[in-house]
């Protein structure tokens, strides 16, 4: 049985979903420093994205923006923000999404980035992704070349996830995650849950040493 998506959100509940999660993510270290954007989305055309450059567990009402998904990102709005509009084109049923910085991420894709992937497999917590229902399932996370033309990197993601309807998440090396989900809740679920697997594919790489 699949997760019905979460309805469209008004704009103070996107933003009151999205400083939520932005103190969660910060107290667990996802999101240091400035680094990170968020994301709700607020009807078919629109969503409400988090302003650049500010500390990401410190988020009030007024640094949340409004962007047309079909336009230039808000001046102001996240550096990353075509990342998240693409996603808002390209799975209609994406509600959220949440891009972090934690040190398992930016340290695993950078020494796996030559895969271009990594493929999670045999772990119980993979049922906590989408419509995961067995440790036995294959899940795969591209991994891209971290690019400071976001433009470039979001068609080179697009063509992925044209390609590849099945994934819930992609990382850039030695810079972070991106994931998404059918309401606000799922896509923090994918965070905690990828953090998880990331940290045993890194503690598999120690042992295999
Ligand atoms: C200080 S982290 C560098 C920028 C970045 O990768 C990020 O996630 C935050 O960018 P934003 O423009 O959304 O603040
Ligand atoms: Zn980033």
């Amino acid at each position: 049985m699949s997760i019905e998506p979460a309805p469209a959100a008004n704009l103070s509940e996107a933003a009151r979903e999205i400083v939520e999660v932005g103190r969660f993510l910060s107290v667990r270290n996802f999101v240091p420093a400035t680094s990170g954007n968020f994301s709700r989305r607020l009807d078919a055309r629109t969503a409400a994205v988090t302003r650049s450059g500010v500390d990401k567990g410190e988020l009030v009402e007024a640094d949340i923006l409004v962007a047309d998904i079909h336009a230039p990102p808000p001046k102001g709005s996240s550096a990353e923000t075509p990342l998240h509009l693409q996603l808002y084109r390209d799975r209609p049923e994406a509600q959220a999404v949440l891009h972090t910085h934690s040190v398992v991420a930016a340290l695993l894709s950078n020494l796996r980035l030559a895969e271009g992937e990594l493929v999670l497999q045999d772990f119980e917590l993979l049922k906590a992704l989408g419509d995961t229902r067995t440790h036995e399932a294959a899940v795969s996370i591209p991994i891209f070349p971290n690019d400071q033309d976001i433009p470039r990197l979001a068609d080179k993601v697009t063509a992925m996830l044209q390609k590849r309807t099945d994934l819930v998440a992609y990382l850039i090396a030695g810079h972070g995650l991106y994931t998404w989900g059918r309401s606000m809740a799922e896509a923090r679920r994918h965070v905690v849950a990828l953090e998880h697997l990331l940290t045993y594919e890194l503690e598999k790489m120690k042992v295999r040493r």
